[in-house]
């Protein structure tokens, strides 16, 4: 796994591909949450009308094939790890697998560099006289943080001179089962309490849902970050205990609560004072290894000029990430583990060498065709080349409510690009698999589905009429599958009976296919590469635009055979 490409110094310039024309427009299609299972009743994809995609799979194995996008393959610790968009998108750009930000947390914490760095020793100054906050999302699911990752956090900085610790807790129910919030907050209670029996001030200050609480992401809703300024940096919220079990406990009882959606809520003491509200002096840390959601609090906690929500008060601190969650806008300056360094991925290869770029998707998803996309850096590399158009995605409206989400008009931008043929590449991200995937609605997620499928014939339509290419993919696995399921594959069942729904994205492979009137006869999948992942996409994409890719990048999907 490399952690930078050998690149330094290498020329920008592409060679031509000896046997692939130049000038094809080139449709790229992703597919959020997109996997391949086997038939099966919680199968969403399998038991939606997707007549676009199934005719796809009948060009195997020479036009349709899977791929891997989980765990190393996609730079993640292990092969238990399922993938995610941010993984998933950057290796689908970058051409190359990066050790990934959960593995260099991992790798910091074992070898106990994080705390050398110079943003443990920035936070540091603060223990003497201030409180540690540890802001992020209570879980195991290796997306965003895992929950080991904070415990090995908490003791390290106990014994590196934190005497007040406040954990502000996101609680998931999206990357892990719903309702594990509960076994989360009592671990990290006798986590606490172990600290108190040895003289540190530790304890959980506020909390709330991930998607209702803090962790928006892309601007989409400002109003759920200001809800998590309220509760974690002023102390307050609607709902108030007098400790995180009996608030989880208490919130979920609400027969339309869930753990991604619970209400913010404060803990306070006796008096109703909050117990860890955030003061002039203390140090802060989001805890959250992935970027996105975590870069909208970033900037609330980091900039002096802000103007999204009345921060009320704008306390003094000493703010870390665990990791640097843009590297354009360098933000948060301080952070306690370099992020992977991403660098020449297919997007800057691609306008350095005059390919013109247009990327869309709705506003959930939109960082991921570009932020993700281009190594999690925002901005152009060539705006003269380049157009990203973000299609607002509905808030406040849950998405198994509206489970066509913003297929249909991101497909007829995609469209109107393709046929202005002004751009060589066109690319967008399909939402629906993976965002009404999350919600656990089956019947919704059937619907979105067939929203998708709709959306690429939309787009395939267009290719067809400009003579171009598409390759379509996904990112990750999600909607293929809805049951969390025993070892044998059986669907789980809880106490009354009910299989077990899985919010969560999967460990499956995803298809991959290649076609349009501009794709030369003899092009097929290379059949030596049976493992081949989402990082094997980037060189394929080069060469359907004419080039050669990098001799670094993972090796193309595709070869032309002359019968
Ligand atoms: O919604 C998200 O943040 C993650 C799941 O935690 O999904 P994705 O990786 O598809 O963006
Ligand atoms: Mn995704
Ligand atoms: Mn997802």
């Amino acid at each position: 796994m490399a952690t930078r490409p050998p690149a330094e110094g290498k020329p920008w310039e592409l060679a031509a591909h000896p046997q692939l024309a130049k000038g094809k427009v080139v449709g790229v299609v992703v597919l959020d949450g997109w996997g391949e299972a086997p038939p099966d009743p919680f199968n969403c994809i399998h038991a939606a009308d997707t007549p676009t995609l199934d005719a796809l799979k009948k060009g195997a194995p020479e036009r349709w094939r899977l791929i891997k996008a989980h765990g190393t393959a996609v730079g993640l610790p292990t092969d238990d790890d399922m993938g995610n968009s941010e993984v998933g998108h950057n290796a689908l750009g970058a051409g190359q697998i990066y050790a990934q930000g959960a593995k260099l947390v991992d790798l910091a914490l074992a070898s106990g560099k994080i705390y050398e760095g110079e943003g443990f020793k920035y936070i540091q100054q603060s223990f003497e006289s201030g409180t540690l906050h540890l802001i992020g999302l209570l879980s195991d699911g290796g997306v965003h943080s895992r929950f080991d990752q904070l415990q090995l956090l908490l003791k390290g900085a106990s014994e590196h001179g934190a005497k007040r610790i406040r954990v502000h807790v996101l609680t998931d129910g999206r990357d892990v089962l719903d309702g594990s919030s509960v076994r989360f907050v009592e671990m990290l209670e006798e986590d606490l309490a172990r600290l108190r029996n040895k003289g540190v001030d530790a304890r959980i200050a506020s909390g709330g849902g991930r998607m209702y609480v803090t962790m928006d992401r892309y601007e989409n809703d400002w109003q759920v970050v200001k809800r998590g300024w309220d509760a974690h940096v002023l102390g307050e919220a609607p709902h108030k205990f007098k400790n995180a079990l009996e608030a989880v406990k208490k919130l979920r009882e609400d027969p339309k609560a869930n753990d991604q959606y619970l209400p913010p809520f404060a803990i306070v003491d006796e008096s109703g004072k909050p117990v860890g509200s955030i003061q002039d002096g203390d140090a802060v840390v989001t805890f959250n290894f992935r970027a996105d959601r975590m870069l909208m609090l970033a900037k609330a906690l980091e900039y002096e000029n802000f103007d999204k929500f009345d921060r009320v008060r704008f306390p003094k601190i000493r703010y870390a990430g665990m990791l640097q969650y843009d590297g354009e806008l360098k933000l948060p300056s301080h952070y306690l583990v370099a992020p992977p360094e991403i660098e020449r991925t297919s997007g800057e290869y691609l306008a350095r060498n005059g390919v013109r770029t247009y990327a869309c998707s709705e506003t959930v998803k939109f960082g991921h065709v570009t932020f993700f996309w281009n190594g999690n850096r925002s901005g152009y590399f060539d705006s003269s080349l380049e157009k990203y158009e973000e299609i607002p995605s509905d808030i406040s409206i849950p998405f198994n409510v509206q489970p066509k989400m913003k297929a249909l008009e991101i497909a007829q931008k995609a469209r109107d690009a393709i046929l202005s043929r002004k751009f060589d590449q066109v690319r967008v991200n399909i939402a629906n698999g993976d965002m009404v995937g999350h919600t656990g609605d089956i019947e919704a997620t059937i619907v979105g589905c067939k929203a998708a499928d709709e959306a690429v014939k939309i787009i395939l339509d267009a290719i067809e009429q400009v003579g171009g290419i598409f390759i379509l993919s996904a990112d990750h696995g999600n909607a293929e599958d809805m049951a969390k399921r025993d070892k044998s594959g059986k669907p789980l069942r809880d106490k009354d009976g009910k299989v077990q729904t899985l919010t969560s994205h999967t460990l499956n492979p995803v298809p991959i296919a290649i076609g349009g009137p501009g794709l030369a006869p003899g092009v097929r999948f290379r059949t030596d590469l049976p493992n081949a992942g989402l990082a094997n996409v980037a060189a394929t994409v080069m060469n359907l635009h004419g080039f050669e890719a990098p001799d670094y990048y993972e090796p193309t999907l595709i070869e032309v055979v002359y019968k």
